[in-house]
C-alpha cells in the first residue's frame, strides 16, 4: 500500500499523522510512505526525525479581516494544489490522510480532484476551518469528540479518537527516567506548553522556581524551542534553579510521559488525548490565542469529570501554579481519584479504530 500523509504547523497536528504511520507499519510490512508539509512548520523537522520521506508546499492561513493577504493565500493554494497534484502523479497513492493544519488544505483537495480515497482527522471537539473546507470532499472523516460530528456530513464521520493515545501506551518509563536523568523515588511533575511553548507558562514557571526548593518532587520543565534562550537568561538571574531540568523541547515525549505523576500544560487535543490515554492527572491552562477558544471547551471537557483542574491564562501566576501542584502531588488521595477521572476519559484503541477506517476506504 502507498499512503501520502498530511498535517502540520504544530505538533498537535503532527504526532497523530506518526502514530497512523506507525500503526500501518505495524500491520503491514509492504507500505510506503510520503508526508506533505511545509517548510517552516514544526514538521519539517519532526517529519524528518521519524525518518520518513517528506516533501513540501508553499501555504498561509486566511486573516479574518478583509486583506489583500487572502488573495496571496487563495494563489498559494492553487499553487500547493497543482504542486500536491504533481506528487501525487509521481507517488500513486492508495490513499491520502489529512491530520490538519493548513497543509492539509490543498494537499487532500488535490487527492479528492485525482480521486484518490480520502480521510481527514480532527483531533478538537470543535473542527478547524481546512478540515471544515475539506469535509465536503472527502470520503470520511475521523473524529475524537462526539462534539465534533455536528460539524460534518453525518454520512462520512466515525469516532476513532486519536491515535496519538494508543502510541503513548506501553512505554518504558525507566528508559523516559534515564532520559532526563530523573530520580525514581520521586514523584515527578511535566510542565510544557503545547508543541510551541506558552510565554505565559514560562513567566508563571520562573516565578516558581524560586518556590520549588525543598519539594518532595522532581520537575521538568519544557521552554518551547523558540522562547528557551529567553528563559535560561531569565533562569541564570536566579539564586538557584539546580532543582528543576530545563529543557527546550522532548523528542521522546511516549516515554517521558510513562514516567511522569502530573501533567502542567495548555489543553491542545493530542495532548489532552495521552494524558488520558495514561489516566494521568493534570493543570490545565488552555490557549486564549486560538480559534473559537477551543482549548477551553477540551480542559472543560476534562475538568468537569475531575481529571485536571483548569487555570485561565489571566489568572495565572507562579503561586497558584504551585498551590495547585501542592494540591494534586501532596494528597495521595486526590492523586488516584484524578488519575482515574483521566483514564476513564481515554480512547487508548484510537490508532487501530483510525487503521481500519482507512483500509475501508483504501479498498473501495
Ligand atoms: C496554538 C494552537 O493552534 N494549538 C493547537 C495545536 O496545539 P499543539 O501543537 O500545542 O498540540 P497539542 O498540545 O495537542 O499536542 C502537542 C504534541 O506535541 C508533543 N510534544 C510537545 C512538547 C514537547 O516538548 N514534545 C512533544 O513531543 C505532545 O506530546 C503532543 O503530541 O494543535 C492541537 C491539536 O489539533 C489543538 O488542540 C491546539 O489548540
Amino acid at each position: 500500500m502507498k499512503v501520502i500523509v498530511s498535517g502540520g504547523g504544530t505538533g498537535g497536528h503532527i504526532y497523530p499523522a506518526l502514530a497512523l504511520i506507525n500503526e500501518i507499519k505495524k500491520n503491514s510490512s509492504d507500505v510506503e510512505f510520503l508526508y506533505i508539509g511545509t517548510e517552516n512548520g514544526l514538521e519539517k523537522d519532526i517529519v524528518k526525525r521519524a525518518g520518513i520521506p517528506f516533501k513540501s508546499i508553499e501555504i498561509s492561513g486566511f486573516k479574518r479581516k478583509l486583506s489583500t493577504d487572502n488573495l496571496k493565500t487563495i494563489a498559494r493554494f492553487f499553487k500547493g494544489v497543482s504542486l500536491s497534484k504533481k506528487y501525487m502523479k509521481e507517488f500513486k497513492p492508495d490513499v491520502v490522510i489529512g491530520t490538519g493544519g493548513y497543509v492539509c488544505g490543498p494537499v487532500v483537495y488535490a487527492a479528492t480532484k485525482l480521486n484518490i480515497p480520502t480521510m481527514i482527522h480532527e483531533q478538537n471537539s470543535l473542527p478547524g476551518i481546512t478540515n471544515k473546507f475539506l469535509a465536503k470532499y472527502v470520503d470520511k472523516v475521523a473524529i475524537c469528540f462526539e462534539e465534533a460530528r455536528k460539524y460534518f456530513p453525518s454520512q462520512k464521520v466515525v469516532l476513532t479518537g486519536n491515535p496519538r493515545a494508543s502510541e503513548v501506551l506501553g512505554q518504558d518509563a525507566e528508559k523516559g527516567r534515564q532520559s532526563l536523568g530523573l530520580k525514581a523515588n520521586q514523584k515527578t511533575v511535566l510542565i510544557f506548553g503545547g508543541s510551541r511553548g506558552a510565554k505565559a507558562i514560562n513567566e508563571a514557571v520562573l516565578q516558581m522556581i524560586p518556590l520549588l526548593k525543598n519539594k518532595p518532587y522532581q520537575i521538568v520543565y519544557v521552554t518551547g524551542e523558540v522562547h528557551y534562550d529567553k528563559v535560561m537568561k531569565e533562569v541564570e538571574l536566579l539564586e538557584d534553579s539546580s532543582h528543576v531540568m530545563i529543557k527546550p523541547f522532548i523528542h521522546n515525549m511516549p516515554e517521558v510521559l510513562a514516567s511522569v505523576d502530573l501533567i502542567v500544560s495548555r489543553a491542545g487535543a493530542t495532548s489532552l488525548a495521552e494524558i488520558t490515554a495514561l489516566g494521568l492527572p493534570s493543570i490545565l491552562i488552555p490557549s486564549p490565542y486560538v480559534t473559537a477558544n477551543h482549548q477551553e471547551k477540551n480542559a472543560q471537557a476534562i475538568s468537569e469529570n475531575h481529571a485536571a483542574m483548569m487555570i485561565r491564562e489571566q489568572e495565572l501566576n507562579g503561586e497558584l501554579l504551585l498551590t495547585h501542584i501542592d494540591e494534586i502531588l501532596l494528597d495521595d488521595k486526590k492523586l488516584a481519584e484524578m488519575s482515574k477521572a483521566s483514564a476513564e476519559l481515554g480512547i487508548p484503541d484510537a490508532a487501530t479504530r483510525l487503521y481500519r477506517e482507512l483500509l475501508e476506504i483504501a479498498n473501495k
